[in-house]
């Protein structure tokens, strides 16, 4: 059975998606990090938010792991490298808990300008200091924004609302977009030198790490106010502090730290700091939204095959998965086929599709192949790291789409060049599921593919047949299916015998040293 951990604090909501869908849950919020370590290989799936850190060392022991789902947006606490690099797909909800951050920033720029959380604490004090506590109207005031997506947006518009006027430094927002949005696009100097309020809105990138310094600060307006509902830093906390202490910044409101959780922080005592404890996505609606839609996609992952919001493979629909399935299964039988003929490092593979398979989405299927040709090198390889093995290994990869008719309704052509030799296998699908050898070096010849084959280059001449049969004989292994195709009578031509059981070296040996046998391989799948 499918088990799936959630080790964060998920709506119960997501327990009760996943045992509905037939998947047996555990839910172990606040695990340290050596107990996940401990059971993590019993699991297919593990579900988290921002507090489990899903390392390196962590996915070494996740033997079984084929996915994370992050009920959240940010996966900076996933090594994607690493868990690509093991084939677990991660993926996330890029939308569920925008509007509630959104929300929070909104919250943290009045909760500076008007000094709420030390108005409240002094008042409820019994200190009464009126005057102690001015605040600044919003209004009319320049907001910048450094990151305009998803949230960035939501701000911008909250922000128009409250007739502030809005900038945005966003180097992948696009001019229209901008004009759309009522923000003006400018550069991050113009933002820091025109903004009375900054509020970040990124992933922590190596572009982004550390975007406000002490440098950036000594651009801005003296009193900004800056807001980090991001991540933790995009600002270098020492530079913000000390700014706070000239009184260069006028105030700053953080929900998140570079170290998390943050029991102690430099920025913790200042007077005009604001803190939350990582609470931008936390509010009822937003959990719900996100906990139902990461179990939802770690199912529809661990069940059918269907991948959305990966951060780390391609998706597919619901809709496609079942269509691709029998595709991927026949590209990674070609692959494998192709793996297995091939002596020395793959140089370049091409996968072709004709006919119904031209109109699928070929990423997958790509992928698949892959997986199939390098497999019989590398034990651990799977659709999700094999594009990335193949770059690493220098393979060229390229895929087309043909337009013409084949002679079957659908067809998948692999060509892999190793050592300046050309293989081409060439399968459809026989009732539109059941992979089908059509063509091994362009010559035909149909045949399943079985647990257990032989392949075998030879000349087309009489008493071959009988030999090989004989050969196979004296080792007691007992012929399952034998297929024979040729380019013309008497010139080359090729047998693929499935048997029933695994080929040894010694038989391999003898059919090698066959009259008219040019090559032999032993094949499993
Ligand atoms: N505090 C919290 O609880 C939460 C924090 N977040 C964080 O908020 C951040 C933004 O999330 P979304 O808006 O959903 O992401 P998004 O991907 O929709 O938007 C990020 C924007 O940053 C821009 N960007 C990328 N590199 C940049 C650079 N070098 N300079 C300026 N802009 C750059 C991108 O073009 C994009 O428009 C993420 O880091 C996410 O993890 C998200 C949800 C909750
Ligand atoms: O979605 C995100 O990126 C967040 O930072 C939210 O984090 P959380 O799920 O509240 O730990």
């Amino acid at each position: 059975m499918v088990k799936v951990l959630i080790s964060d604090k998920l709506s119960e909501q997501a327990v009760e998606i996943f045992r509905g869908r037939g998947i047996e849950v555990d839910f172990k919020p606040g695990l340290a990090p050596d107990e996940l370590k401990a059971i993590i290989g019993r699991y297919d799936g593990l579900a988290i938010r921002s507090a489990t850190k899903v390392t390196a060392d962590l996915l070494e022991a996740a033997e079984n792991l084929k996915v994370v789902g992050r009920a959240g947006i940010g996966v900076d606490n996933v090594d994607i490298p690493a868990a690509t690099g093991r084939g677990v797909v991660v993926m996330n909800t890029p939308f569920g808990n925008a509007v509630t951050t959104a929300e929070h920033a909104i919250a943290m720029m009045f909760a500076l300008a008007r000094q709420i959380p030390q108005a409240d604490a002094s008042t409820q004090a019994g200190k009464w200091e009126k005057s102690k506590f001015m605040g600044v109207e919003l209004t009319g005031k320049v907001l910048g924004l450094i990151g305009c997506g998803n949230i960035g947006s939501i701000v911008a518009d909250r922000a128009r609302g409250l007739r502030m006027r809005v900038l945005a430094y966003d180097p992948f927002l696009s001019e229209q977009r901008a004009t759309e949005l009522g923000v003006r696009k400018v550069e991050l100097d113009e933002l820091f030198a025109e903004a009375d309020v900054i509020t970040l809105h990124t992933p922590l990138t190596d572009a982004t790490r550390g975007v406000i310094d002490a440098a950036a600060i000594a651009k801005m307006k003296k009193g900004v106010r800056i807001i980090n509902c991001a991540r933790g830093g995009l600002v270098v906390e020492d530079d913000l502090r000390a700014a706070l202490d000239s009184g260069q910044v006028g105030g700053a409101a953080f929900d998140v730290f570079v170290t998390e959780p943050a029991k102690e922080n430099v920025l913790f005592g200042h007077p005009n700091v604001v803190c939350t404890p990582h609470l931008g996505a936390s509010t009822t609606e937003a959990q719900e939204k996100v906990a139902l839609q990461i179990a939802e996609q770690m199912s529809d992952y661990l069940l059918t095959g269907a991948v959305s919001n990966a951060v780390n493979v391609p998706s597919v629909t619901a809709e496609e998965a079942p269509i691709l399935k029998p595709y991927m299964k026949l590209a990674e039988l070609l692959g494998s086929f192709c793996g297995q003929m091939v002596e020395g490092p793959v140089e370049a593979v091409s996968i072709e599709l004709e006919g119904h398979a031209a109109e699928l989405n070929a990423e997958p299927i790509k992928a698949a192949g892959l997986a199939g040709l390098l497999r019989p090198q590398v034990d651990s390889v799977n659709m999700v790291n094999a594009p990335s093995m193949a770059h690493q290994r220098g393979i060229e990869v390229s895929v087309t789409r043909h337009d013409r008719e084949p002679d079957y309704q659908t067809l998948l052509r692999m060509t892999a060049r190793s050592q300046g030799r050309t293989r081409v296998l060439v399968g459809t699908l026989i009732g539109g599921s059941k992979p089908r050898l059509v063509e091994v070096q362009g010559i035909a010849v149909e045949a399943d593919f079985g647990q257990h084959m032989l392949y075998v280059r030879n000349y087309d001449k009489p008493g071959f047949i009988g030999a090989l049969g004989s050969a196979l004989g004296n080792h007691q292994v007992n012929i399952a299916t034998f297929h024979l195709g040729r380019r013309d009578v008497g010139g080359e031509a090729i047998a693929l015998v499935e048997v029933d059981q695994p080929i040894e070296d010694a038989l391999l040996a003898e059919v090698q040293a066959l009259p008219h046998v040019v090559r032999v391989n032993a094949l499993s799948f």
